[in-house]
């Protein structure tokens, strides 16, 4: 086994917020630095300890965490593989660097394809410990809840799907970002096969591992597509992996490397910062208008109680994208809330419905709603942005509405995933032309060794 540990301390984004323009009395974005910095680990490949955190994790083999926080760190590659097709670049064959057969493993929430999927698909949903957190005496009663809440909420649900064309288009868009990221490896010089593993709805991630192993992937790079790590997704996702990888001896034996978040990667910035200077451009007087950016919540207690660094990473996200902006003279105002709140417990505020009847308030007349925690479009920009916060906006006064639409197949921020998926593999780094050797920059990503399980504890431990 070739194991690499390099240090990915994470340095706070540099910033000039005090330049920007945020609005005044509203939640205002000036947080900065962001924890779980993984930084202290020793050199060992087989029970990594990772200091730093509070807690001490020992951690197997043959996993690596990718991290892209210290873009400028030296970089070191190992010995060079020579990269070699298996057969000629068709989508079906399967690829092969050197003697090790790559995959992508693309994580993703999943979503009903019809109205009759929707209540079973909540019920997966609201199954899931990572989503209804019940004390460990009471999780015998996850299932008949999650039987209970999600029978509750099917019709509220449904009635959202009906309204954008009877199901989820997540199934469809994920598959496409699926096959452009392919394409973008083959054409970078690794061919890969890309997969999909949802957590609630087909294909599910035990689907996509059964085609992994069948194909006899030898090195799998594991790439939520949620840029900030929560424990309600990506960590979720994770763990569901873990159990899996756990009970079974191919995959125990299979290097594999884990992203777990990558909002700080430049091509997703640059992506975001592009298609909100685009939309920006639609409105009469561009620099007046208030950029809106809503995020997925979940529930405070999810980051006060058990640590998720979501709303760290969030922040830091919108201060990144702001400062892009900032340097193409875009310095318009802005904020930040959460969207999407389910159930009676506290979510993390501002709320955006709240936010939204606050600015109309305070007189603010062009609102541009950029959904930051998204990378396709779903019910919940399709619907609950588009449609219902629409409305709220237009009757609390204020008068143009716009919205920038998810990534999906946007080039630059493929490309940037399948630098992502590169630098996370280092016999393929030395030899792959990622835009990172473009610019000469010096850095595979960071890449320590740390467990799944591991991951998710030091993610949360570490705040
Ligand atoms: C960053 C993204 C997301 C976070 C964080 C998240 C947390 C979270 N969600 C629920 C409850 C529901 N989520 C639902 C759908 C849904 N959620 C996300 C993303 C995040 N969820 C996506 C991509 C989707 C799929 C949308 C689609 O197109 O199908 C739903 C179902 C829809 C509805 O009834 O509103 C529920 C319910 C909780 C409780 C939670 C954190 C604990
Ligand atoms: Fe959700």
């Amino acid at each position: 086994m070739n194991c690499q540990v390099m240090n990915t301390s994470s340095p706070s984004p540099s910033s000039s917020s005090s330049s920007r323009n945020p609005i005044p009395n509203s939640p205002l974005l000036l947080r900065r630095t962001v924890c779980y910095s993984l930084s202290h680990k020793t050199d060992r490949c087989s029970g990594v300890q990772i200091g730093g955190c509070h807690k001490t994790l020992h951690l197997p083999r043959n996993c690596c965490v990718a991290r892209w926080s210290d873009a400028k760190r030296p970089l070191r590659y190992p010995p060079q593989a020579s990269l070699v097709a298996s057969e000629s670049k068709g989508v079906s064959s399967i690829p092969i660097v050197g003697e090790e057969k790559i995959g992508v493993l693309l994580l993703n929430l999943g979503g009903p394809e019809t109205l009759d999927d929707v209540q079973p698909f909540l019920f997966n949903l609201f199954a899931d410990p990572d989503i209804i957190r019940l004390p460990r005496l009471f999780r015998f009663l996850q299932k008949p809840l999650a039987q209970f809440i999600s029978v509750l909420r099917a019709p509220k649900s449904k009635e959202g799907y009906a309204s954008i064309g009877g199901g989820s288009p997540l199934r469809k868009i994920t598959d496409a970002q699926a096959e452009e990221l392919r394409k973008s490896l083959w054409a970078k010089n690794v061919p890969a096969k890309v997969y999909v593993g949802m957590r609630y709805w087909h294909p599910f991630t035990e689907e996509a591992i059964e085609q992994i192993k069948k194909d006899g992937i030898t090195k799998l790079v594991v790439l939520p597509l949620y840029p900030q790590f929560s424990i309600s997704t990506s960590g979720s996702s994770l763990r569901l992996l873990e159990s899996i990888f756990r009970e079974d001896e191919y995959l125990v034996n299979m290097e594999h490397t884990v992203i777990p978040s990558w909002y700080q990667r430049e091509g997703y910035i640059k992506s975001m910062a592009d298609l909100t200077e685009k939309e920006l451009q639609t409105f009469d007087n561009p620099e007046k208008v208030v950029i809106f950016f809503s995020a997925h919540g979940v529930p405070l207690a999810y980051v006060e109680e058990a640590g998720d660094p979501y709303k760290a990473e969030m922040e830091e996200c919108v201060d990144l994208i702001m400062e892009e902006l900032e340097k193409r003279k875009i310095t318009n105002p802005y904020t930040l809330a959460y969207q999407s709140r389910v159930g009676p417990v506290e979510w993390l505020k501002p709320y955006t419905d709240e936010t939204i009847i606050d600015l109309g308030r305070k007189g603010v007349k062009s609102l541009l709603a950029v959904p930051i925690s998204f990378v396709s479009e779903h019910i919940e920009t399709l619907e609950e942005i588009d449609v219902e916060y629409k409305e709220l906006a237009l009757k609390s006064g204020i008068e143009k509405w716009g919205r920038v639409p998810a990534l999906g197949c946007e080039q630059t921020f493929i490309s940037d995933l399948a630098d992502a998926v590169i630098e996370s593999l280092p016999y393929v780094g030395a030899m792959a032309v990622s835009n990172l050797e473009a610019r000469q920059v010096s850095h595979i990503g960071g890449l320590f060794f740390l467990g799944i399980h591991g991951l998710i504890v030091a993610k949360v431990s570490c705040q």
